[in-house]
């Protein structure tokens, strides 16, 4: 067990019938696991974490490696693999891929109900062979990124390498061309229309770079300009550079 690992053991969040949910939203443990639940007709199937099965399964199979976008984001290269935070982990599809590759990844996600579902994809996946190994590289906490990256620092034995952000970005386009799967997770969390202060937060404690995850089209957070971008079909990484990321020794 990492010190990461312990130090934050117990902070993750347990009591699921204590969280407050959207009207007409519930959670529900299953066979398969924990799932959120909607009126079907309008947000479509389900919402659970799996990381042995499905997309992520398939992504970890043949993803691409560390030439995947996220991985060169990170700097994960041959010979480096830096400790990352995901301070937007959401459903911890971006995590999963990171710690899949090798990083130790401490992931903080603010929205109780998203917390609870990938703290149950995490317990799920601790037991499964194919998944055990990486998911032991992944600790969650819940709560506010912003504030939790101050604490971590403040209590002095806490510098991580590398931020990963991907907040969520305003639609503006009607509820309706919304993909289905993305309503229910839309309706949890929000806008975050408060990135430019966790981008700040984010910059003011990672040793070497934080990254944004973008859409290809959007402006970059209002606040400082990135140093550099890299760009995908879809999407965009703008990176800000403190300094270069050593090889591993
Ligand atoms: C677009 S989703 C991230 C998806 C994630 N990259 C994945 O692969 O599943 C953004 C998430 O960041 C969370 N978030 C945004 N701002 C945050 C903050 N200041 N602290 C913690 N979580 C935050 C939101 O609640 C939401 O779940």
């Amino acid at each position: 067990m990492s010190y990461v690992e312990s130090y934050f053991e117990g902070d993750v969040h347990r009591d699921v019938e204590s969280i407050v949910l959207p009207d007409g939203l519930r959670l529900e443990q299953r066979d398969e696991g924990l799932v959120l639940i909607g009126d079907e007709k309008r947000y479509g199937k389900p919402l659970s974490v799996d990381f042995a099965a499905g997309k992520a399964a398939h992504r970890r199979r043949f993803g691409g490696g560390r030439g995947q976008l996220v991985a060169k984001a990170c700097g994960l290269a041959k010979g480096m693999t830096p400790y990352i935070v995901d301070a937007t982990a959401g459903l911890g599809r971006d995590a999963f891929v990171l710690a899949s590759l090798g990083a130790q990844v401490l992931l903080i996600e603010r929205v109780e109900a998203i917390s609870a579902l990938l703290e149950d994809g995490l317990k799920r996946a601790s037991r499964h062979s194919d998944t055990a190994d990486i998911v032991a590289r992944m600790t969650l906490r819940h709560g506010d990124a912003a504030q939790s990256l101050a604490e971590l620092v403040a209590s002095a034995h806490f510098s991580p390498q590398v931020i990963h952000l991907d907040p969520m970005f305003p639609h503006r386009e009607k509820s309706a061309l919304v993909k289905k799967e993305m309503r229910l997770f839309r309706e949890l969390a929000g806008d975050d229309n408060d990135a430019p202060r966790l981008l700040e937060a984010a910059l003011d404690v990672a040793t070497h770079r934080v990254v944004v995850k973008r859409p290809r089209k959007a402006p970059p957070i209002t606040g400082p300009a990135p140093q550099h971008t890299l760009e995908g079909k879809t999407s965009r990484y703008d990176l800000y550079v403190h300094r270069s990321l050593k090889v591993d020794r």
